[in-house]
C-alpha cells in the first residue's frame, strides 16, 4: 500500500469527535479538540528525524526471514556496570544469606507437597532471567543493609529487578518472621508482580496452602494465611491499618513507585515513619517487633527521603520498645541532614537509614522524538503504530500511552478500521490485536494485556499512564509515548477535583521508555520534540498539592491521627487546603463539631472504598427512613465504572437502538437512568451482550459494573448496612417501573448529601448559576436533561471544554437542602 493510499484511507475513516479535552471526573471523556484523521497527509510528512514514511514503503520488501534475523539480533543483552551506594563489605554474612535463599529457593522450586508443579526448565529459565539482573548481584548487600538498619532507600533504574526481586531477597532474612507488604500504586501492577513473583518462587498464588505469594487490591483479595510476600496496593494497605495501626502483621513494608507521589503514598510514608521511628502511638501495638522499610524508585528524591525518616527519628519516641540496632551499612553524615537539624539530630538517627543505587538496565532503548510538535496526539500515534507495524520486526508488541478511557476507545476503533486497508493479503503483514487498559477496566480486562499474542500476531496496548510503572507486559519492544496524562487537580472555584489533561514530567517519560527494553532492546517514540521533553519538569507535582484532601484527612483521622497539621508528611499542602478538607468532612457529618475527632459516621465511611462524597451518600441511603441503599448502590457502581452508555453515532444508530435506548430515560434525569439501565441489564437473564447491543449499552462496562455493585453489596453487608435478608429479598427481575416517584425522590436526596455542593439553581436568565462560588453551569448534551429549566440541578461531575458543563445531572427541589440540613446526621 502507498502513503497515499494510506492518507485516503486514513482520511476514509469517519470519526466523530466531541469536545472534551478536559474533564472533572474518572470515566469522563478527554478527547483531544481535533479530529483524528483530519490533515493526516501521510505522503508529505515526516513524522521522526530517523523515521520517515518512504522507509515504511521500503519495509515492504522485506522478507520474513529478515524480521526473523533482526529480531534475533535484538535480543542479545547487554549490562551495563552496577552499582551499589557504599557497597558492604560483609562477605561472611553475604554468603550465609546468600545460602539461605538459594537453599530456599531450591525448596520452593523443588517442592514435593505443591500443587503448582511448573516444569523444571520453565523454573531453570526463570532463575537464570533472576541471575542476570542487575539487582542480582546486590542481593547479600541488600540483606545486610536492612539486617543493621530500618530503613532502606533503594532507587535503580527501570527494569533492573527492584519489584520483584527485593522481596524475595529479604523474606529468608532472620528478622522477617512475618509478611513482606509490597505496595503498588495500581491494582494492574499488585496482581501482575504477584503472579510473577510466585512464578519465579514456583508457588501458586493466593489462597493454596502452598502459596508463598498473594495480592490484594481493590475488590479482590487474594491473599492465602501462608503468603510470605503480599503484594497489594497503597490504598490497601492504609485500609488494613484502620483494624491494625501497628501492621503487626508484618516485618517489612517495600513502598514501590514512590517517585509517584500519590496522596496514598505519602500517607503511607507519614505512617510508617511513625511506627519504624517509634514515635506514634501506634508503634506500641507492635511491642518491640521490628518495622523494615523499603523505599524503592528508578527516579526517587533519595535526600528528600533520607531528610524525612532521619527527622523522624530525630524526634522523641512514643515508647522505648523498639529495638535500636547498632552500625549501618551506609551512615548519614551530617552533610547529608538538613542543615537546621544536624545538631539535633541522635546519633542513632544516623544509623539506621542505608541508600542503595543499583546501575544498569536489562536492555537498551533507542529513543526517538518528531522531529515538530504534533497538534493531535491520537492522530500522530496512529501513524507511528502503522509505521512500527510495517517497519518493525516480530516479535514486537506495542504499548501507547494516552489519556483516558475515551480517547483510547476512539483510537481502537480508528485502528481497527485502518487494518482492513492496510494489513490485506498481499501486504503479508501479521494481524494486529488493539487492547485497551485504563483504570475504569475490570481486572479481568486489564489483565488481558499479558496473556500472549496469538501466532502471527502483534499486540497493540492502548493505555493510561496506570501502565507507567512496575509492569512488564510480555512481548512488548515499542513505547509510543503521547507525552500527556490526566491529572487531578483541585479547582478553587469550583470547590473540586478535576481531571485535566496535562504534559507529563521527565520521570514519567523515563518510566514510559522504561517500558520497552524488559526481555530484548526496544524502542520508544515520543510523540513530542526533543526540546519539548527538555522543558518537562522534573517530576510530577505530588497530588497532594493538586487534589482535594477530603480523603486524606479523613484516612488520617480515622486512623487515630487528632492534629493533622502536625502529621509527617514529605511535602506539606497549604493550611488553607487542609482546613477546606476539615470543612468539608464537618458538612458530611464525618466529625464531630465540638472537637474535630472522627464520629461514628465518619468511621463508616472510612470503611468503604469509595470517597467520602460517595460514602456519605450510601450511609445516608442505608438509613431505614431512606430505604433506596441497593438502588443507590447501583447508582455509585456506575459512577466507579466507565460511561455506560454508548455514544450514539448516526450510522449505527437504527431507530429500534434509540427507541430501545430512549426508554431507559428517566424523566428525573441521569442518576435514575443509569439506575433504570443497570436494573433492566441485571433482569436480563437470556442474553445480556445483545440486550446491550440492543440498548446502546456498552456490555464491557455494565459488567464491571455487576462487579463493583456485587462488591459494594458486600462491603455494605459486613459494615451492617444491608442485611443477608435485605438482599434475599432483592429481586433483580423489579425494574424501575416499580421504583416510586418518593423513592426515586430519597435516591436523589442521598446523593444531595453526599455532594451538597454540587448544586446550581436556574437564574432569571435561563441559565444555571452554581450554589457555590455562583458560576455558569450548562447541562451536558450527552444529559436526558439537556436542554430542559428545572428550578435546581443536581450534578456528578464538571466537564470543561468551550464552556462548563454539569453531567450526570437530575433534577432537584431546593427545599430538599434544607430537608436535609434540618435532619439530625
Ligand atoms: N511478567 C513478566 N514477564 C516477563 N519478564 C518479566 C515479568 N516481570 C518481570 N520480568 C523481568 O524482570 C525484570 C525486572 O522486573 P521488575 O519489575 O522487578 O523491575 P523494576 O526494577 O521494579 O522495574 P520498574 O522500576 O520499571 O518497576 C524485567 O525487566 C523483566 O526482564
Amino acid at each position: 500500500m502507498s502513503a497515499t493510499k494510506d492518507s485516503a484511507a486514513l482520511q476514509g475513516q469517519k470519526r466523530k469527535r466531541e469536545e472534551k479535552d478536559v474533564t472533572s471526573k474518572k470515566g469522563s471523556s478527554d478527547k483531544p479538540s481535533v479530529s483524528i484523521h483530519k490533515n493526516l497527509q501521510l505522503a508529505e510528512k515526516p513524522v521522526y528525524k530517523n523515521l520517515q514514511i518512504a522507509e515504511a514503503l521500503k519495509t515492504q520488501s522485506k522478507t520474513k526471514k529478515q524480521r526473523l534475523d533482526n529480531s534475533q539480533k535484538t535480543e542479545k543483552p547487554k549490562f551495563k556496570n552496577l552499582q551499589i551506594a557504599e557497597s558492604q563489605k560483609k562477605e561472611s554474612q553475604e554468603s550465609r544469606e546468600d545460602k539461605v535463599q538459594r537453599g530456599e529457593s531450591q525448596k520452593h522450586e523443588n517442592g514435593a507437597n505443591r500443587p503448582h508443579n511448573p516444569p523444571a526448565s520453565r523454573q531453570n529459565k526463570l532463575l537464570q532471567v533472576r541471575q542476570s539482573l542487575p539487582i542480582w548481584p546486590q542481593a547479600a548487600n541488600i540483606r545486610n543493609a536492612l539486617l543493621e538498619n530500618h530503613v532502606l532507600i533503594l532507587a535503580g533504574e527501570t527494569g533492573s529487578g527492584k519489584s520483584t526481586q527485593v522481596p524475595q531477597f529479604l523474606h529468608t532474612s532472620a528478622w522477617c518472621t512475618g509478611r513482606i507488604a509490597v505496595t503498588q500504586p495500581r491494582r494492574v501492577a499488585a496482581v501482575s508482580l504477584a503472579r510473577r513473583v510466585a512464578e519465579e518462587m514456583g508457588t501458586p498464588l493466593g489462597k493454596s496452602p502452598q502459596a508463598l505469594v498473594g495480592y490484594n487490591v481493590r475488590f479482590d483479595d487474594n491473599v492465602g494465611k501462608n503468603n510470605r510476600i503480599k503484594f497489594l496496593t497503597e490504598g490497601m494497605l492504609l485500609q488494613e491499618m484502620l483494624r491494625d495501626p501497628a501492621l503487626t502483621e508484618y516485618s517489612c513494608v517495600v513502598v514501590d513507585e514512590v517517585h509517584e507521589r500519590s496522596v496514598n503514598v505519602d500517607l503511607l510514608l507519614g505512617f510508617l515513619r511513625g511506627l519504624v521511628t517509634g514515635t506514634s502511638e501506634a508503634a506500641k501495638k507492635r511491642k518491640g517487633k521490628p518495622l523494615k522499610v523499603v523505599v524503592m524508585s528508578a527516579t526517587a528524591d533519595t535526600e528528600k527521603l533520607k531528610d524525612f525518616f532521619s527527622e523522624g527519628f530525630g524526634q522523641p519516641r512514643a515508647e522505648d520498645s523498639i529495638p535500636t540496632v547498632d552500625g549501618s551499612v551506609q551512615p548519614l553524615d551530617d552533610k547529608d541532614l538538613p542543615a537546621e537539624k544536624s545538631q539535633e539530630t541522635s546519633v542513632a538517627s544516623l544509623n539506621k537509614i542505608s541508600t542503595c543505587f543499583v546501575e544498569g538496565r536489562m536492555y537498551p532503548v533507542q529513543t526517538e522524538y518528531l522531529s515538530e510538535p504534533t497538534r493531535d496526539f491520537s492522530e500522530a500515534a496512529l501513524l507511528q503504530i502503522f509505521q512500527i507495524h510495517r517497519k518493525e520486526p516480530m516479535p514486537g508488541d506495542i504499548l501507547v500511552f494516552l489519556t483516558g478511557g475515551d480517547v483510547i476507545t476512539n483510537l481502537q476503533q480508528a485502528i481497527e478500521d485502518m487494518i482492513p486497508n492496510v494489513i490485506t493479503k498481499d501486504s503479508g503483514l501479521p494481524k494486529l490485536l488493539v487492547l485497551p487498559l485504563y483504570a475504569a477496566l475490570s481486572q479481568a480486562q486489564q489483565q488481558a494485556i499479558f496473556s500472549p499474542a496469538p501466532p502471527n500476531t502483534r499486540k497493540v496496548i492502548l493505555a493510561t499512564n496506570i501502565a507507567e510503572t512496575s509492569i512488564t507486559v510480555p512481548g512488548v519492544r515499542f513505547v509510543i509515548d503521547s507525552g500527556k496524562a490526566k491529572i487531578k487537580q483541585f479547582r478553587n472555584r469550583l470547590g473540586l477535583d478535576s481531571l485535566l489533561v496535562k504534559d507529563i514530567s521527565k520521570s514519567s517519560a523515563i518510566q514510559r521508555q522504561g517500558r520497552a527494553g524488559r526481555e530484548a532492546a526496544g524502542k520508544c517514540f515520543r510523540l513530542y520534540t526533543k526540546s519539548n521533553f527538555e522543558t518537562l519538569e522534573k517530576d510530577t507535582v505530588p497530588e497532594i498539592l493538586r487534589c482535594d484532601l477530603s480523603s486524606a484527612v479523613l484516612t488520617m483521622k480515622a486512623r487515630g491521627v487528632h492534629d493533622v497539621m502536625d502529621f509527617p508528611l514529605l511535602t506539606r499542602p497549604s493550611r488553607e487546603a487542609m482546613e477546606r478538607a476539615l470543612l468539608q468532612l464537618l458538612q458530611l457529618d464525618a466529625l464531630n463539631p465540638e472537637n474535630g475527632n472522627i464520629s461514628e459516621l465518619g468511621r463508616k465511611i472510612a470503611r468503604l472504598p469509595l470517597t467520602p462524597a460517595h460514602g456519605r451518600t450510601i450511609i445516608a441511603a442505608a438509613d431505614p427512613e431512606m430505604g433506596c441503599l441497593l438502588p443507590v448502590i447501583d447508582i455509585v457502581a456506575c459512577f466507579n465504572s466507565e460511561n455506560i452508555f454508548l455514544e450514539v453515532k448516526d450510522q449505527d444508530a437504527n431507530d429500534e437502538a434509540r427507541e430501545a435506548r430512549n426508554k431507559l430515560s428517566r424523566r428525573q434525569g441521569d442518576h435514575l437512568t443509569l439506575l433504570s439501565a443497570v436494573q433492566a441489564y441485571a433482569s436480563e437473564r437470556t442474553d445480556r451482550k445483545q440486550w446491550a447491543k440492543q440498548h446502546l449499552v456498552s456490555h464491557r462496562s455494565m459488567q464491571n459494573v455487576m462487579d463493583v455493585r456485587k462488591q459494594l453489596r458486600a462491603q455494605c453487608q459486613q459494615a451492617k448496612l444491608l442485611t443477608k435478608e435485605q438482599l434475599a429479598t432483592t429481586d433483580d427481575d423489579d425494574d424501575l417501573n416499580t421504583i416510586s416517584e418518593s423513592t426515586g425522590n430519597n435516591i436523589l436526596k442521598c446523593f444531595l448529601r453526599g455532594f451538597p455542593a454540587n448544586v446550581a439553581r436556574l437564574v432569571p436568565d435561563g441559565s444555571y448559576r452554581t450554589i457555590h462560588g455562583h458560576m455558569a453551569v450548562a447541562i451536558h448534551p450527552s444529559s436526558v436533561l439537556y436542554g430542559r429549566k428545572l428550578e435546581a440541578i443536581l450534578y456528578n461531575e464538571f466537564v470543561y471544554t468551550n464552556r462548563t458543563y454539569a453531567r450526570s445531572v437530575s433534577a432537584i427541589q431546593m427545599n430538599w437542602l434544607e430537608e436535609i440540613y434540618a435532619a439530625p446526621a
